[in-house]
């Protein structure tokens, strides 16, 4: 059974169909470009509502110390995720700057991007192995993209990690499986539309992690 991240949330009703649904981690996306960016007014109010037990994990990209300080101060969040082009030096700081665990996203598309996941694993507190944003897009994560998920067969690793990218109701149990993926992590392919999600959706993506 694996646990689930549903990420990019920017309604209330999408933070309790994931919380229904049996969510353990709810993302919000503090990145302006992204059509899933939360304002930390609207993200406050998303994370007050999050029962203990379960991870509020605010997702920046490169962030600046000022813009990290700026959101903590005024959301409750429970983990850092950080999606942009971090070094493990950054992620060092990011954890002693906001005293929260660091979850670092790498973008894999060939065996080489995952020869990363050692640095960072022994740095960071949890992985997000995710693809690899293509060459023309805007956002560098939720692209909906997948990478080649047998690059990941007999891999160690020194953290926890969470397998993402493109994952959706109808392949998550063959990522699971193909991967060992403990934790998955889901954005594009549980939304009806950029930023709002879809009920039923995230409901059929945690049963297919669950029952795989
Ligand atoms: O979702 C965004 O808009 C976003 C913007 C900038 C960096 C990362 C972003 N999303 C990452 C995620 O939502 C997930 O952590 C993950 O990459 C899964 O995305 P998807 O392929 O859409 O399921």
């Amino acid at each position: 059974m694996s646990a689930v991240k549903i990420c990019g949330l920017t309604r209330p009703q999408d933070v309790a169909s994931a919380l229904v649904a049996g969510a353990r981690f709810v993302g919000f996306v503090f990145f302006p470009k992204s059509p899933r960016n939360v304002s930390a007014e609207q993200a406050a109010a998303l994370a007050r509502d999050v029962p203990p037990g379960i991870m509020r994990v605010g997702l920046f990209v490169d962030p600046t110390d000022a813009a990290l300080t700026e959101v903590l101060a005024k959301v409750p969040l429970d983990m850092i995720q950080l999606h942009g082009a971090e070094t493990p030096a950054r992620v060092t700081e990011v954890k002693a700057l906001t005293g929260l665990p660091v979850m670092k996203a790498v973008g894999i598309a060939t065996a080489e991007d995952a020869e990363a996941l050692w640095d960072y694993g022994l740095v960071a507190d949890m992985l997000l192995v995710d693809a690899k944003a293509p060459k023309d897009a805007v956002l560098p994560g939720g692209n909906g993209v997948a990478f080649d998920w047998r690059l990941l067969v007999g891999r160690r690793f020194l953290k926890p990690w969470m397998l993402a990218g493109g994952l959706d109701p109808a392949n998550v149990a063959q990522a699971i499986k193909l991967t060992g993926a403990s934790a998955v992590d889901v954005s594009t392919g549980v939304e009806s539309a950029p930023g709002l999600k879809d009920a039923a959706l995230i409901a059929d993506f945690i049963k297919a992690a669950s029952d795989a």
